[in-house]
């Protein structure tokens, strides 16, 4: 893996994110190369810098809502939105959030999915920054900004660990946001 453009060159930080997630060939089906984020997650200091870098960046940018995708998005969001001082909400897969929401479907490869937000989680006006721990074709990330949007929320800017690098036009699907990214693998096909 190599560094992604994000303000961070020479960062050894960066390497050793990098060097922590495990890419399993062929899973969940032949010919795609998985980004384990679990390996990253299991080393206290390169996990601790991972959420550390997302801090930095956004301590100072009045973000009231940090949003993340489930499941992976979980993984990091929780910890940002603490040392922030921001709430945390999970946009979930269909049918898990007991509440009122709204839904948005967005396309994969090989056919549909969808994501749901609590209609009472954000308000007008907020400032929100969605995480996830990786982009790929971008779909996913475009479902989270419409719900935030739906709700007349601002989408500051969406941040994932990894960025695979093929997936052109992925930055049209986000409706002009801007992607933060720490690292992007050389070599990689995403199945979604
Ligand atoms: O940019 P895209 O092409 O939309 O793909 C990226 C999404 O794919 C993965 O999640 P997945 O849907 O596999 O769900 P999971 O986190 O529950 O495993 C990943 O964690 C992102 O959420
Ligand atoms: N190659 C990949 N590794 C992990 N998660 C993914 N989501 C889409 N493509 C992926």
């Amino acid at each position: 893996m190599f560094a992604a453009e994000n303000g961070l060159k020479g960062d050894p930080r960066l390497q050793a994110i990098s060097d922590a997630i495990r890419v399993i060939p062929h899973f969940p089906k032949p010919g795609i190369m998985f980004q384990d984020i679990t390996t990253l997650l299991l080393n206290h200091k390169v996990f601790k810098d991972t959420v550390d870098i997302f801090v930095d960046r956004y301590k100072d940018m009045d973000i009231s809502v940090v949003a993340g995708i489930e499941a992976r998005g979980f993984m990091f969001g929780p910890s940002i939105a603490l040392a922030i001082g921001a709430k945390f909400v999970p946009l979930r897969k269909p049918g898990k959030l007991p509440g009122d929401v709204i839904s948005e479907a967005y396309e994969l490869e090989y056919g549909k999915d969808c994501l749901e937000m609590h209609i009472d989680a954000v308000q007008r006006g907020e400032r929100a920054v969605v995480i996830d721990d990786l982009v790929a074709t971008g779909g996913t990330l475009s479902a989270a900004i419409k719900l935030l949007e739906s709700m007349e929320a601002e989408v500051v800017e969406c941040a994932c660990v990894i960025g695979l690098p093929e997936a052109k036009g992925r930055q049209s699907r986000l409706n002009g946001k801007p992607l933060y990214i720490l690292v992007e693998p050389r070599e990689f096909e995403g199945y979604c």
